[in-house]
């Protein structure tokens, strides 16, 4: 093993020295600091070996022994294996290439190890249309890919500093400073499958995840920064390595990769890397790593990992692909990045590009199917979350909902709310009074829980037969919600109980109502504060999150056992982002709770819905006020959207090519959830322009529709 020296004149070399094991093999016992431990044993201990890796990777290696340290951490009957070695000795390559030639198959010793493939795919079914997202994968990498752009952004960014971001504090000493670490793991199954799609390379899919997680972190800590400059420097293999090599060919060079650190060689100018690396915002490095699992005598390696201490970025990427997972590990200058929220970012890209790739592969099919289909026929569908107020206001509203819903789950918001079976009863048959001749339309009622709900109301309510959902509005959330709840785990709970025992469900408006929680934040802050811990002390409840909005509920639901919990989702959640409130003035039409959010949410929401996945169905959240109550100081929330509502969820479907997936979601999924028979009357949408009138006008006043003005192209009518 050589040690660097240098002579009199500073000149300086390497020479051979003997090893004293003892100097580099470090053994640690963290029990003993976990005698202090906290809530539980594990988390202190991932906590601890955070904090480790952390001051391992802060202290410099002594220039008195060779440079490299094994730290061996015991911790219950795992051993963790820290190799704490200096760039100068190898890239990660090599030491990757070391590591390996000392362990074997966990399976079978005598087999060779094998690796996956960083080739782009032959089977490219999107390779030859000029995907956006091809392209934008490619381009994120093949940016760097060759040496002249490289050696460009080098010298670019070795004169010009990137702008100071939410990934970049800009601060000094963040090389060896404090950090946090923390892990992602995608399978490279999934990897492979978007690469085989789109014909790029696994680092191309790779790049692009993180890339384009990274600018969607960015602009959600600071929607300016979208526009300022953040380099991205990926570290990617460059050997082109058909496989590990041992490190007796690598050290005789009889492999065609030689020993050392190839990154630095590569790049001729390497004392200006450190520098470049200083004036950019983000550093990525990937190694592939074996299929099979390895063994270290006859101690199979559950996980393998590697980071780069010693960098002056904020955020540090590194990639190790092993047994059929790709490790991504993020390290990040401590303090200064949220890096569960970055972390949910990727993992959102990951969802999002499987997603669209799916459905344009089924694109292909469909088509066909679209071209010819100018009409469609499907299964009336039911409305899951219907606002029909009572008096004039239900009177004006309610042919709307019936000439073309079966059913419609009636929420009891009003003044007084419906806080009793009795009352549920009485404003059922105000409604079928005011229902137009021949209508065969069903209101399925719901009570409105208030901290005093009692278990006997609850089982009147099942008893009753006709109330199928009880409604939490947590107080003060939206229109009419201040006889809401207050206190759901305490006073709450024993209501909550009773409707797991009765097979009710409970029917959520998804907002925290904290003043202090920023607005476009309320749906995420309910789901982690409220809906989480619900579902974990009451598993066997069944929760509908009405009308969602974000990507995070789209998680959360999806995250659940399904039939226990969904999701209404409403045409404007669908359709318009936060923009629609601001178009060229202030759009009271479009204010409804929760709000519109961002484009990325509504994206989700779409992917989500046109997935085919059964935990989404129709809510339509159509809740008319009049047209002086919106347009006013301080008007009211809720878009009456009844009379558009289905023609804009087949524009939804169509555009995202999923027409096939329609009726699922209009019909079917709704009442499978509420274990309910699926509606047998059909109805007809016509792929015909209409108009939509600018207002509708009752004795009253006037209720301004949804999309007022503007053409539709589906037309709705009962067969
Ligand atoms: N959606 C709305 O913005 N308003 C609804 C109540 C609700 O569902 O939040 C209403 O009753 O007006």
């Amino acid at each position: 093993m050589n040690l660097q020296v240098s002579d009199k004149k500073g000149v300086k070399r390497w020479e051979r020295v003997e090893v004293k094991l003892e100097d580099h093999i470090i053994e640690v016992e963290p029990a003993v600091l976990l005698s202090q431990g906290t809530k539980s044993n594990m988390d202190s201990h991932a906590k601890w070996f955070n904090d480790y890796l952390s001051k391992i990777g802060m202290e410099k290696l002594s220039h008195s022994k060779p440079l490299w340290e094994v730290h061996v951490i015991k911790y219950l009957a795992n051993t963790t294996l820290v190799f704490k070695i200096h760039h100068s000795i190898g890239d990660g390559y090599t030491m990757v290439s070391a590591l390996i030639s000392g362990l074997k198959r966990a399976d079978d010793p005598s087999l060779p190890l094998s690796l996956p493939s960083l080739k782009s795919s032959k089977t490219e079914p999107f390779a030859n249309q000029s995907s956006s997202l091809r392209r934008y994968l490619s381009l994120s990498t093949s940016f760097f890919t060759s040496l002249s752009d490289f050696a460009r952004s080098i010298l670019r960014s070795t004169i010009v500093e990137d702008h100071k971001t939410p990934i970049r504090s800009g601060n000094d000493g963040i090389d060896f400073g404090p950090s946090s670490i923390f892990h992602i793991t995608f399978p490279m199954d999934q990897i492979r499958d978007i690469k085989s799609k789109l014909g790029v390379t696994v680092n191309d899919v790779i790049t692009g995840i993180i890339f384009y997680g990274i600018r969607l972190y960015m602009q959600d800590i600071e929607h300016s920064s979208g526009t300022k400059d953040a380099t991205l420097l990926p570290m990617l293999n460059i050997r082109n390595a058909k496989g590990y090599e041992t490190l007796k060919d690598i050290e005789k060079s009889k492999g065609k990769s030689s020993w050392g650190n190839k990154f630095t060689y590569m790049h001729a100018m390497g004392k200006h890397f450190h520098k470049t690396m200083r004036n950019s915002s983000l550093l990525i490095s990937n190694l592939v790593g074996p299929v099979d699992q390895l063994a270290m005598g006859n101690h199979p390696i559950k996980d393998v990992y590697f980071t780069l201490s010693g960098v002056p970025q904020s955020v540090v990427i590194t990639i190790i692909s092993y047994m059929g997972m790709l490790k991504v590990t993020i390290r990040t200058e401590e303090g200064f990045i949220d890096e569960k929220k970055l972390a949910s970012y990727f993992v959102s890209v990951l969802l999002y590009v499987v997603r669209l790739l799916s459905k344009k592969s089924k694109e292909h099919k469909r088509l066909h199917y679209k071209a010819q289909k100018m009409e469609l026929t499907i299964t009336q569908p039911d409305d899951w979350h219907l606002h029909l107020r009572d008096g004039d206001l239900l009177e004006a509203v309610i042919p709307h909902s019936a000439r073309h819903f079966g059913r419609a789950i009636v929420m009891p918001n009003l003044k007084p709310p419906i806080t009793s079976t009795a009352a549920a009863v009485a404003y059922r048959e105000s409604i079928l009074k005011v229902l137009p001749k021949d209508s065969n339309f069903t209101p399925l009622m719901t009570l409105y829980l208030t901290d005093v709900t009692s278990r006997d109301e609850i089982k009147l309510a099942k008893r009753s037969g006709v109330v199928y959902g009880v409604k939490l509005y947590p107080a003060g959330a939206t229109t009419h919600s201040e006889d809401g709840v207050t206190d759901l785990f305490g006073k709450c709970f024993p209501a909550l109980e009773e409707m797991v025992e009765q097979n009710i469900p409970l029917l959520v408006h998804g907002e925290v109502t904290d003043p202090n929680v920023d607005i476009f934040d309320r749906e995420k802050v309910f789901i982690e504060t409220i809906l989480k811990p619900l579902t974990q002390r009451l598993p066997q409840l069944k929760i509908v999150m009405e009308h969602i909005t974000t990507m995070d509920a789209v998680k959360f639901v999806e995250s659940c056992k399904e039939g226990y919990v969904a999701a209404t989702v409403t045409p404007q959640h669908l359709l318009l982002n936060r923009n629609s409130l601001f178009q060229g003035g202030l759009r009271p039409h479009n204010y409804c709770l929760p709000v519109l959010k961002r484009e990325i949410h509504r994206q989700a929401i779409v992917s989500a819905v046109t997935s085919g996945s059964k935990r989404f169905f129709l809510g339509t959240d159509s809740a008319p006020h009049e047209r002086r109550k919106k347009e006013c100081s301080c008007g009211c929330a809720g878009i009456y959207n009844s009379p558009v509502a289905l023609s804009l969820y087949a524009k939804v479907f169509e555009e995202a090519g999923a027409l096939d997936k329609l009726e699922a979601f209009t019909s079917f999924n709704g009442p499978d959830f509420y274990g309910l028979p699926r509606n047998t009357s059909k109805i007809k949408l016509r792929k015909s322009q209409w108009r939509v009138p600018e207002s509708l006008s009752f004795t009253f006043g006037e209720i301004v529709p949804m999309f007022a003005g503007e053409t539709l192209e589906w037309e709705p009518s009962l067969i």
